[in-house]
């Protein structure tokens, strides 16, 4: 039997057992087996593979990478075409994209990639149409546009998160707070900080077996991770946390109030990109999520130029400000002097671990 045989199986089991406190650890190991299979699908056989694939990927570019994901037509292309000076072609026909195509939105002195991808259908993950190369180029954005189609069915959007999770996306969820640390002998040991709800250590003994995992130590520090957290941790590898933006396009098309309903769903925006509606808010919403910070250097005694800031993730400190500069300019280092929220008072004398804030001055003092 292949893997996706193998998978099929378990789903199929899966599906028809019912959920109880009796069948839970049976569930939670076919959980666990499900994980493992869909590992190996992922996984490249003989050496090549397993990213973009020959030609597909587009080299990353601009301070951050914002992929559009979504069902072929819905106007992914459209609105790349919409927000940036790249073309790629949209047409009334499904998979007018065959390739991902990248362009940057320009937005508050940063660059950002947009990332133009093929349209998925369902089952992608399983290997149909360009599916899994779509979701291996998401997979290394900071943020994914699940482009949505406004005149199409309910279904849409968890079709599409079905996908990206069965290929090891997480959207919108942090890590789960769980270490594993392998041991060489003492058997599966688990310690919390208090008890875990919905794990005891005899079950997560038997899922760490069937991974050929028998010594090592489970430290769980929130009580409220679940069974599907504690695999995604063994899978750790295969995993990606990526924050995603749900954006319904062709909102000309479906009545005001159907707009103002999609609206209200979390964590979406609502536009059109042929009427230009909605984009600018778009937009901004995708600067909040990036949650990128403008920095401005200067030199000592010289103003610096406010127009073209220099831009780093957030949580950054003054030394990835020195990493953005030059190479080896961490080893020139003496102190910076910052103007800004971050500072206590301006300017502020700072070491290298001081965390800077959104457009925030800074001039750094070299040896
Ligand atoms: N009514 C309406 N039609 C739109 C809008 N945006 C795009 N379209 C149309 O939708 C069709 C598909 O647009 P594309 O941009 O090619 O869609 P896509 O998602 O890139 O499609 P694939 O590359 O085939 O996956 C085109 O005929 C567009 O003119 C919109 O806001 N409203
Ligand atoms: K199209
Ligand atoms: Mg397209």
């Amino acid at each position: 039997m292949g893997i996706i045989e193998k998978i099929a199986q378990i789903e199929q089991e899966l599906a028809r057992t019912q959920k109880n406190k009796a069948t839970e650890y049976h569930i939670g190991l076919l959980k666990g087996k499900l994980a493992r299979y869909r590992r190996e699908l992922l996984e490249p056989v003989g050496g090549s593979g397993g990213g973009g694939g020959q030609g597909f990927e587009v080299a990353k570019a601009g301070d951050a990478r914002v992929s559009l994901i979504g069902f072929p037509s819905v106007g992914k292309s459209s609105f790349l075409n919409k927000v940036t000076n790249t073309k790629s072609e949209a047409a009334n026909y499904e998979f007018t994209t065959l390739t991902s195509v990248g362009g940057i939105l320009e937005y508050n002195g940063a660059e950002v990639q947009i990332v133009d991808l093929p349209g998925i259908i369902k089952s992608a993950a399983k290997g149909k149409g360009r599916g899994r190369q779509v979701i291996a180029v998401s997979r290394t954005s900071d943020l994914i546009m699940m482009v949505l189609d406004a005149t199409k069915g309910a279904d849409q959007r968890q079709i599409l998160e079905n996908e990206l999770e069965s290929m090891g996306i997480r959207l919108n969820k942090s890590r789960p707070n769980i270490s594993i640390k392998m041991k060489k002998t003492g058997g599966i040991k688990m310690n919390s900080i208090s008890p875990p709800k919905y794990l005891d250590e005899k079950f997560v003994a038997s899922i760490l077996k069937d991974y050929k995992i028998h010594n090592a130590d489970v430290l769980v520090r929130d009580e409220n991770v679940t069974v599907d957290d504690f695999i995604d941790v063994i899978n750790e590898q295969h995993i990606s946390y990526i924050k995603c933006l749900y954006v319904y396009n062709k909102i000309d098309a479906v009545s005001l109030e159907e707009c103002d309903r999609l609206a209200r769903e979390p964590n979406t925006v609502v536009m059109s990109c042929e009427l230009d509606l909605g984009i600018a808010d778009l937009k901004e919403e995708i600067w909040r999520q990036l949650d990128l910070l403008r920095l401005y250097t200067k030199r000592r005694g010289i103003q610096p130029n406010f127009g073209d800031p220099m831009v780093v993730r957030s949580n950054s400190t003054v030394k990835e400000v020195c990493d953005a500069i030059h190479r080896d300019m961490k080893n020139q280092f003496k102190y910076a002097l910052i103007w800004g929220s971050s500072a206590k008072h301006s300017p502020q004398k700072c070491g290298l671990t001081h965390p800077v804030h959104d457009e925030d001055v800074v001039e750094i003092v070299t040896k």
